[in-house]
């Protein structure tokens, strides 16, 4: 395609970090454990700033951790221009904050967990290009291992793998449709963006994802 879309469009990217980090057992949310020396939410942050697009972060937080965040980005010498906003009860409705602040009518949302901080550029800029085609890029990968399927009576059957995807994010939508589905109710399945758009009847577009673009859920991930 053209790269006509790169000049007359807008682009945001939400990245949530309103999450409170159960799984992780850690005292400190586990957005601001520190990878390398840095916190992971600034590592996530500087891979979006250095995408070759004129991107507006928009990034959701607690504002329990809104404290604590800057006292990091002091620490780390980390101030970067973007907008940052109170995060909600559910991952939905940190999204719907991120979604509110936007007042632009038109444009390309990039919605991104703080907590996936080895995304690349590459799938950044292909997200935004197959949503300014396509309405919705939600990004994925193959299934490696085999799956089965366990029934109410605890028995299990073996299903075809081809048939399934891995979903990670970013999950990337024109904000024209995202502000349509997000009018939706919230439902107790909506565990992204993507059953969000597709509940309120919109075609999902899946582009490649990468296996390094892990969600740092557990302190296994950490290792
Ligand atoms: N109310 C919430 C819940 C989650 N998230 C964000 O959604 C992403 C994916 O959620 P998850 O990994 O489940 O994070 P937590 O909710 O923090 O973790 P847990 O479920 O273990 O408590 C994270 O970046 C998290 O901060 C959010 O912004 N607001
Ligand atoms: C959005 C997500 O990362 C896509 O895989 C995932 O659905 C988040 O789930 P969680 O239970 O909130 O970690």
């Amino acid at each position: 395609m053209t790269d006509n879309y790169r000049l007359s469009t807008n682009f945001f990217a939400i990245i949530v970090a309103g999450g409170s980090g159960s799984r992780m057992q850690t005292d400190v949310p586990k957005q601001f454990l520190l990878l390398n020396g840095k916190p992971i939410l600034q590592h996530t942050i500087e891979r979006f700033l250095a995408v070759p697009l004129p991107i507006q972060v928009i990034l959701v937080l607690p504002a329990r951790d809104q404290f604590i965040w800057q006292t990091l980005c002091d620490q780390h010498n980390f101030h970067p221009a973007i907008q940052t906003v109170n995060g909600g009860a559910t991952r939905f409705q940190s999204v719907r904050n991120g979604l509110n602040s936007i007042q632009e009518e038109a444009g390309l949302v990039a919605v991104h967990d703080g907590v996936r901080p080895f995304i690349s550029s590459e799938i950044i800029q292909n997200s935004f290009e197959t949503a300014a085609r396509t309405g919705s890029a939600v990004t994925c990968v193959l299934v490696k291992d085999s799956v089965r399927v366990v029934g109410a009576d605890g028995v299990s059957q073996a299903v075809d793998r081809n048939r399934y995807r891995l979903v990670q994010t970013p999950q990337t939508f024109q904000l024209d449709l995202f502000r349509q589905a997000f009018q939706s109710e919230e439902q107790p399945f909506f565990t992204d963006c993507a059953s969000v758009i597709e509940f309120a009847g919109f075609p999902i577009t899946l582009i490649d994802g990468s296996y390094e673009n892990i969600k740092i859920t557990t302190p296994d991930d950490l290792r």
